[in-house]
């Protein structure tokens, strides 16, 4: 599946609206997009943006937010993976989880293919004249890069990486934009600044397939190259053709490619941003590295892929959170903890992970509540997959971790504040939540807590409650016999 026959497969959906009347990149765009990832409207083509040239772009927006009918919430995330739009967050996860183990698929390469319909090199293109959206009115910079991917190769091009990271426009061929460690961008950056080989080859793909971008939002393990994961996850090599200006390789079909050099030495102002908790601070800037643009390639008809982030829901909560999440889940089971499933609910700014636990295995363990916090938090928050994570509830098996009214039901009952909490503060922090980067502590450092909403009899694998609920507190034959005259007999609504 490539991006094209992704944006034509929401179209049949009945999940994408185009606009062909002139959209300005000024903020208006981002408004479109800004209100439907806040009210899981469909996702808006801007088929007409002002300013555009020579091709260069027309915009898609929200390519992964949610969708307003509930059977099919998930859908356009599912159709990046193939799955059916009635797919669950869970078998999102486990899809993008198959691949974990499995022998890696190295992509294939071909000698052209569609991005490869147009290319402008040097003084050809002006970065300040493309159709770059302002997304947020208080933003630092016009963010050319929110759904894009970058490609890094490590000195010794053993490991290829494929990563999102924002990045905005600089001048007219240079861009500047975020490279954190431990990000694989950070660390492949310190590789190349320690070899002294100067700047890093680099290129920004956009309109990727839909399964690349979910592995470039997904932290696979250090050293894993995006493609083979992607390979072996699809059970196909994916088709990537070389640069022109350095020996990189990109997606054969992807719509738009950057290509340059990441510096080593040269930073500029970057950000503000308005970022994935919902938050920017006017003036808030710090000096990145900055990307040099030396050529653009792109297919005909090319379209820009733009995810304006801040309140939920967009692909910072709907990728990031989940993908942290996947990982986390596949980390704790191969240490062998009784962890069932990990979710990160949108609903905390994917700033909470919910674990499921399994409290049979958990009985077997013979350990205390205070003893399994400090094992589950040293494990997960020393995890480069747990950086963004700053809490962290166990959760029964009577509770679905992927229902967030589950979760804060189990949170807000089974929690004694403080006595069932453990915190931690010799740990990795993230700086973007507000209350690091502009709170009372080290911005980048502790700040965490495992809040355990397991009952002290869980530990001994028995849950002796019963929910008052319409699904706990009646027997079977009572349940059937309302639910069938639900609707037809007595006119209630129809079961969802
Ligand atoms: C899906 C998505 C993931 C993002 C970001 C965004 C979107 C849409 C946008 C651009 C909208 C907002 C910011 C938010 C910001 C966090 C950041 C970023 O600027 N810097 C960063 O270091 N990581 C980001 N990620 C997460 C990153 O892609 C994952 O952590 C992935 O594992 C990295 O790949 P490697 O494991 O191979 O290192 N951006
Ligand atoms: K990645
Ligand atoms: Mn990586």
């Amino acid at each position: 599946m490539n991006f094209r026959s992704f944006v034509e497969a929401l179209k049949e959906d009945g999940d994408l609206i185009e606009i062909n009347e002139e959209i300005d990149p000024h903020l208006e765009a981002g408004a479109i997009i800004r209100k439907v990832c806040e009210t899981n409207d469909k996702a808006p083509l801007f088929n007409n943006m002002k300013g555009a040239q020579a091709g260069l772009w027309r915009i898609l927006g929200a390519p992964a937010s949610l969708r307003s009918n509930a059977k099919e919430k998930y859908g356009r995330i599912a159709r990046h993976l193939g799955l059916p739009p009635t797919a669950s967050m869970k078998d999102i996860i486990d899809k993008m989880l198959s691949a974990a183990h499995a022998e890696p698929i190295p992509p294939n390469i071909v000698p052209d293919g569609p991005v490869k319909e147009n290319k402008l090199f040097g003084d050809e293109f002006d970065l300040t004249t493309l159709p770059a959206p302002l997304l947020h009115q208080a933003d630092g910079g016009k963010y050319i890069q929110t759904y894009g991917m970058h490609v890094l190769q490590t000195p010794d091009k053993k490991w290829t990486n494929w990563s999102i990271a924002r990045a905005m426009v600089h001048d007219k061929n240079h861009l500047v934009g975020l490279v954190m460690e431990p990000q694989h961008i950070g660390q492949i950056h310190q590789m190349w600044k320690k070899s002294g080989r100067g700047d890093i080859p680099w290129a920004l793909a956009f309109g990727v397939p839909p399964a690349a971008i979910m592995a470039a939002s997904m932290p696979i393990p250090d050293g894993v190259s995006e493609a083979g994961y992607i390979g072996a996850m699809t059970g196909c090599a994916l088709d990537v053709v070389k640069c022109e200006t350095n020996d990189l390789h990109v997606p054969a079909n992807a719509e738009i490619v950057f290509e340059g050099t990441l510096s080593i030495s040269e930073t500029a102002p970057e950000g503000p941003f308005g970022e994935m908790h919902g938050y920017v601070f006017p003036g808030d800037s710090r000096q990145c590295p900055k990307f040099k643009v030396n050529a653009i390639t792109y297919r005909n008809g090319a379209i820009m892929p733009v995810s304006n982030c801040g309140r939920i829901t967009d692909e910072t909560h709907t990728l990031i959170g989940s993908l942290n999440a996947a990982e986390i889940r596949r980390i704790c089971q191969e240490a062998g903890l009784p962890i069932t499933d990990a979710f990160s609910p949108f609903e905390t700014q994917v700033t909470w992970i919910a674990l499921g636990i399994d409290i049979q295995k958990l009985s077997h363990m013979n350990t205390t509540p205070s003893a399994f916090r400090q094992m589950i938090g040293e494990l997960i928050f020393s995890q480069k997959a747990g950086v963004t994570t700053h809490r962290i509830v166990l959760c029964g098996p009577d509770i679905n971790v992927y229902d967030v009214k589950d979760v804060m039901y189990a949170f807000t009952t089974r929690c004694r504040p403080g006595a069932d909490e453990t915190l931690f503060e010799d740990c990795r922090g993230f700086q973007l939540i507000p209350f690091m980067g502009h709170g009372t502590g080290t911005p980048n450092r502790g700040g965490k807590v495992v809040s355990d909403a397991l009952m002290p009899m869980e530990y001994k694998g028995v849950q002796n409650w019963q929910q008052a609920s319409f699904k706990d507190s009646f027997p079977d034959e009572i349940k059937d016999s309302v639910n069938c005259r639900w609707s037809k007999e007595w006119g209630f609504a129809e079961e969802m």
